[in-house]
């Protein structure tokens, strides 16, 4: 589903952030992305959202590769994509409803299907009944998944998501982890950057993690034996 190709990425700072990368992330994995900070997280995840390009390699997706992609693709190519950030980013001018229906205003669909679709998003995150409120009002804990229902709305094949449990403590980051775990046991793919590692030793996935841009680890490190 996701591939990277010996990838490198050298920011026009002169700043190499990812060197040699190379990856393969099956459909309906769900895999975490670890380092320290400055390890490269983040530049994956923007390659692979296409917000930066690569300087080296290929990053393919869904057997796209997006060195291909021309810009005036791209939206359509992120609309295959749920992106969750760890400030989820939401607007307070506006209701919970119309944040997670966001998405769906460009996809032309109708107002039926728009209130059916964000409903059953808002429904997935436990958060129907809040539909009419402002995200203001709301916890931390609330408005991240207020983020993950607007992400999940366009039911993306795979869902991406930077440091998605940074600002909550440790039984509502358990609480939204189990909310990327329910849309991946349905097949979605997900990906999450993370340096909480007391957390995804927890989750029991595959693990990659990055050190200075370079890929030193890819298994599942739960799984080995403790000595
Ligand atoms: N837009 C940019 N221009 C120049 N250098 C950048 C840019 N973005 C990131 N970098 C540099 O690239 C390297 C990798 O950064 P990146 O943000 O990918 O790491 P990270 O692992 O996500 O870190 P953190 O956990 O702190 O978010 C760092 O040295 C960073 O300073």
């Amino acid at each position: 589903m996701i591939q990277f190709d010996n990838v490198n990425k050298r920011y026009e700072s002169g700043q190499d952030a990812l060197g040699r990368v190379s990856l393969e992330i099956e459909r309906a994995e769900m895999v975490f992305l670890t380092g320290h900070s400055g390890a490269g997280k983040s530049t994956l995840l923007k390659l692979l959202t296409a917000i930066e390009r690569p300087t080296r390699g290929n990053v393919i997706v869904g057997g796209q590769n997006l060195n291909r992609l021309r810009n005036s693709q791209i939206p359509y190519y992120r609309r295959n994509l749920g992106i969750v950030f760890q400030n989820h980013q939401l607007l307070f001018d506006r209701s919970v409803f119309d944040n997670v229906a966001l998405p769906l205003s460009v996809s032309g669909c109708s107002k039926r299907e728009v209130g059916r679709r964000v409903r059953a998003a808002l429904d997935k995150v436990g958060l129907l009944h809040k539909e009419n409120q402002n995200p203001i009002v709301l916890s931390g804990g609330e408005q991240q998944r207020v983020g993950i229902a607007r992400a999940v709305v366009n039911k993306p094949a795979v869902l991406v998501a930077d440091e998605p449990t940074g600002n909550l403590d440790p039984k509502l980051s358990e609480e939204i982890m189990r909310l990327f775990r329910d849309f991946n046991a349905v097949g979605t793919t997900v990906l999450i950057a993370s340096h909480d590692l007391e957390l995804i030793a927890r989750m029991r996935q595959r693990v990659l993690t990055l050190q200075q841009g370079q890929l030193i680890y890819d298994g599942y490190p739960s799984r080995e034996p403790a000595y």
